[in-house]
């Protein structure tokens, strides 16, 4: 992607405009071919410093979207900024430079992170293939993760398998730092956890978007647990954003009937 060298640091840090993610669907012809719309036209802007809410039910284009986020998949139309500058992922030597500066966790950190490597080489690998730092900066660079995200720094020397699944998204919140990006976009990042740890997941990157001054792009089949951490949400249906506002007058006061029955459906924050 092509993300400027010089960032302007006052506007959005990522902005999507009128996003559009078109499949080609098994089930049309030739000459009359079926299109999956699974992103229609979304906008919408990220600020260092807070952390905006994706929330749809499955099959609305959340992951879609988040793979046009990080850099994965090409969309069909429309811009994504970074720092006011366009982006293409077409373009791969700058594609590096915008995979520097947006760090993602995906939902289950027990396929995301590679379960022959030390945690210690899982931090340090993306350091090397972007050539930076030397043996012992990466090192001390291990040190500073493990304790940002709150882990011993005994975790360093075993493999992700040997920590518990908590344990083991905090490693891959860790992985998505250790290049020092100024967006985080985390899929689900929650839903492969016990019950038990999420809470403390959730807390971990509302800390570490306020400690860093990071943007953050939350994404969640569940209204709860985007409420829970989003400063502002976003309502996804059928590939649309259909509300966009302030967490608590989506929550409080909901505008679209979609965003009604997610809300009337949602079970408690006590089982996130
Ligand atoms: N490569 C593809 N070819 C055809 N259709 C696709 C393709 N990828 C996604 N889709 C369709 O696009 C729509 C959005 O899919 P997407 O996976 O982004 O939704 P989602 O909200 O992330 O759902 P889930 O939470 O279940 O992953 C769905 O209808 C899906 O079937």
């Amino acid at each position: 992607m092509n993300a400027t060298e010089t960032p302007n640091t006052t506007g959005p840090v990522l902005e999507l405009k009128d996003i559009k993610v078109y499949h080609r669907a098994r089930s049309g012809s030739l000459f009359r071919p079926n299109i999956v719309k699974a992103v229609d036209g979304v906008n919408f802007t990220v600020r260092r410093g807070e952390t905006v809410g994706i929330v749809g039910e499955s099959g609305c284009g959340k992951s879609t979207l988040a793979s046009v986020l990080v850099g994965l998949q090409e969309p069909t139309a429309g811009e994504v900024l970074f720092h006011g500058k366009p982006v293409s992922t077409k373009a791969s030597s700058s594609k590096k430079t915008f995979g520097r500066d947006v760090g993602v966790v995906f939902q289950d950190p027990a396929t995301a992170l590679n379960p022959r490597m030390t945690i210690h080489d899982i931090l340090t690998d993306p350091l090397q293939v972007h050539g930076i730092g030397t043996q012992q900066s990466r090192d001390a660079k291990v040190k500073d993760l493990l304790s940002l995200v709150g882990l011993p720094q005994s975790a360093a020397d075993v493999t992700p398998h040997q920590v518990s699944g908590g344990q083991r998204q905090r490693v891959a919140i860790a992985r998505a730092l250790c290049l020092d990006p100024s967006v985080i976009v985390a899929d689900e990042p929650t839903s492969a956890l016990d019950v038990s740890v999420r809470a403390q997941v959730l807390n971990l990157l509302s800390d570490l978007k306020r400690e860093l001054n990071l943007g953050m792009v939350f994404i969640s089949h569940d209204i709860q647990t985007v409420r829970y951490v989003s400063d502002r949400i976003c309502v996804m249906y059928f590939g649309r954003i259909v509300e966009e506002g302030p967490a608590r007058d989506v929550f409080d006061r909901p505008a679209n009937d979609y965003t009604k029955s997610l809300l009337g459906a949602a079970p408690s924050l006590l089982h996130i």
